[in-house]
């Protein structure tokens, strides 16, 4: 169904923009129109032996191989790289500036910290604070996953680690996931939060593992180990967690091997309508985020998470 939403007109253009050759780019981005944000400025680049897009945070390290055009994008947010507002607006002007990186093909998505990937949303973010910061915050979730989600290039998630909730929506997000054997886990366990996965989200895993798979587990909050992760399809690949970034290169390597145009006017085909869908229901979602995040009794049960957390140690 969502295919079908790709107007003719839309298809038109497509095959033009393959017809005309030299102009082939140019009339992508008019056809997919890549977002720029202001927020990039407060994180200059910086470029030197290789090394660059440093940001003035260092919560995301970056390195890119010039002769491949792979960037690798570390999480660096110890202990367990929660996804805070600065995080966030990191990884999305990274994101973006790779993305207006003419010389860059592909991104692997890691943490810096192996064993865990992402814990997700930064909880502290979501509790007792007021409803606008709550919408602010929920705002830098969106515009991080639409530059992911929205990105021409080859995007894998290297997932060296746990990988709950966010951290899931981060590596759904990309094109291709690899995960470390042994017992790392990873899903949409929102409900065990009493939160409730939005609906870009929750099309993002039916896409992945199919309907009635994700229907499930989203309903129990279910957080797979990677072996049943692999089975569904929530990953695509197993790897020990030391080789998780090698295996990943290699996987791209691969992925190089096709050309970068067609390559990228497929994977917009299929993913535009879902993109156009949040840029079109922002404000609701957010409203929604903020509506329910604020209630009374979402406050309490994520106080009890919060204390269930503590109480691990
Ligand atoms: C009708 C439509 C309605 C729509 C409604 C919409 C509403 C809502 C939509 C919401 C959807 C949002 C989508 C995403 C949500 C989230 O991401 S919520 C976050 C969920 N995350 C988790 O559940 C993971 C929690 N963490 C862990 O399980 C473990 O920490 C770990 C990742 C497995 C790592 O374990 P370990 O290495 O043993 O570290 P710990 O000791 O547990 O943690 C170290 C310290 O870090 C703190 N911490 C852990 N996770 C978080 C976190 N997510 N946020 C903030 N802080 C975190 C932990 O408490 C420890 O702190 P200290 O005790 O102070 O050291």
């Amino acid at each position: 169904v969502r295919n079908s939403l790709i107007s003719g007109n839309e298809t038109i253009k497509m095959a033009l923009t393959i017809a005309v050759g030299g102009r082939v780019w140019r009339k992508f981005f008019k056809t997919f129109p890549f977002r720029s944000n202001s927020a990039l400025k407060r994180f200059p680049t910086c470029r030197a032996n290789g090394r660059l897009y440093s940001t003035s945070s260092d919560v995301v390290l970056v390195r890119k191989d010039e002769e491949s055009g792979i960037a690798t994008v570390r999480m660096n947010n110890p202990p367990v790289n929660s996804l805070n507002p600065t995080l966030m607006v990191a990884l999305r002007s990274c994101f973006e500036e790779l993305e207006k990186d003419k010389t860059c093909r592909a991104l692997i998505l890691t943490s810096q910290k192996p064993k865990v990937f992402s814990a997700g949303l930064d909880i502290l973010q979501l509790y007792q604070k007021s409803p606008d910061h709550v919408a602010q915050f929920w705002e830098k979730v969106q515009d991080m996953w639409l530059a992911l989600y929205g990105s021409r290039l080859i995007t894998m998630a290297a997932i060296n680690g746990h990988c709950p909730a966010a951290g899931c929506l981060l590596g759904l997000a990309c094109d291709y996931r690899i995960m470390a054997e042994g017992n790392f886990r990873i899903g949409l366990n929102e409900t065990q939060l009493d939160l409730v996965a939005p609906f870009w989200l929750r099309q993002t895993m039916i896409d992945v593992i199919g309907y009635r798979q994700a229907e499930m587990a989203l309903m129990i909050g279910a957080l797979y180990p990677s072996d049943k992760a692999l089975q569904l399809g929530l990953v695509d690949k197993l790897a020990p967690i030391e080789d998780v970034q090698t295996v990943a290169e290699e996987e791209v390597k691969n992925w190089l091997k096709i050309p970068d145009q067609a390559r990228a006017i497929t994977k917009m085909a299929s993913r535009k309508p879902l993109l156009d869908e949040l840029r079109r229901r922002k404000q609701e979602d957010i409203q929604t985020f903020r509506d329910e995040t604020t209630r009374e009794s979402v406050q309490k049960s994520i106080q009890q998470y919060l204390e269930k957390l503590k109480a691990k140690k």
